[in-house]
């Protein structure tokens, strides 16, 4: 297991782990932790032995946002100049290979924001999420605005922004912010037995679907369709689809070579 000093790496089968380690400060997320994940996240990505990546915290908190002691006496001249958030906060983004957020204890401000960057969130039982920034006096500021509200839609995202109330994880699982809620024993175990899953299948289908399914929250039904359709028809090109459909019809199972 490599350690970075915040975060803790290591691969289980074909799933890269990133487990957030600050825990006297509840995984709150300085800029130290922020470069840290992005290295990790961006070296799993280029593992071709890595076919999905698993995010995850502590059993008390996945990560209780961005680290205030760190935040409260920067000045507007610096964030500005710095694009602070900006990219070194959204590195995830930049990942092709889909990125499992496993959710325990609390996720608030940035920790629930860099969950709604994953690809897929899990949450365990005693998972609270929240954007309780109003009581800072600020609002979210790594998108929290946008992807709650696509999330949970308009009334329920206004009023846990404009209140800071958390959302246990049976009501975010109702509300179509998470995927399932699994034992909070189980949760590890259960996002690198879906991470497994999805790097079984074949890389460049799984990339693509990730790729199409994302830019449904940025484009219209009909240019997201189109989209959609010249992925589809670009993995004809791609070994698998004929050793996918081969297997399909040979009543096997595919062996997939990525290619
Ligand atoms: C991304 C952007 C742009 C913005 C943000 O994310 S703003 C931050 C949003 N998050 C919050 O406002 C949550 C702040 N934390 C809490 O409200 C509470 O800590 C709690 C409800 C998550 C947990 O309360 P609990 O009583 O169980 O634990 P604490 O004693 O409060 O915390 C333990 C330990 O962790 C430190 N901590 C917690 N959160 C942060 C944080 N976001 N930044 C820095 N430090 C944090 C807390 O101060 C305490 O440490 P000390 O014992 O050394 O004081």
């Amino acid at each position: 297991m490599a350690e970075y000093g915040m975060i803790l790496v290591e691969t289980q089968g074909r799933v890269g782990v990133i487990r957030l380690n600050r825990p006297q400060a509840l995984n709150a997320l300085c800029d130290r932790l922020m470069d840290e994940l992005g290295q990790a996240l961006l070296a799993f990505d280029a593992d071709d032995a890595v076919g999905a990546i698993v995010l995850t915290g502590s059993e008390k908190a996945f990560a209780a946002g961005a680290d205030i002691k760190e935040m409260r006496d920067r000045t507007y001249p610096a964030v500005y100049r710095d694009d602070w958030i900006g990219e070194k906060w959204e590195t995830v983004l930049r990942v092709r290979k889909p990125v499992i957020a496993a959710v325990a204890g609390f996720a608030l401000g940035g920790g629930c924001e860099l969950a709604m960057m994953c690809d897929i969130i899990l949450a365990a039982e005693n998972a609270k999420f929240g954007q309780p920034e109003i009581n800072l006096g600020v609002i979210p500021g790594a998108g929290g605005t946008q992807r709650l509200t696509r999330a949970v839609g308009k009334s329920k995202a206004m009023e846990m922004i404009l209140t800071g109330r958390m959302m246990d994880a049976a009501e975010a699982e109702r509300s179509n912010l998470v995927a399932r809620v699994v034992p909070t024993g189980q949760l590890l175990d259960e996002a690198v037995k879906l991470g497994e899953r999805i790097a079984s299948l074949s890389a460049p289908s799984v990339a693509m679907a990730k790729e199409a399914v994302n830019v449904a929250h940025e484009t219209t039904l009909r240019e997201g369709v189109r989209f959609e359709r010249r992925l589809f028809l670009s993995l004809f090109a791609t070994e698998d689809q004929k050793e996918g459909m081969a297997a399909f019809v040979e009543k096997r199972k595919p062996n997939f070579r990525n290619a």
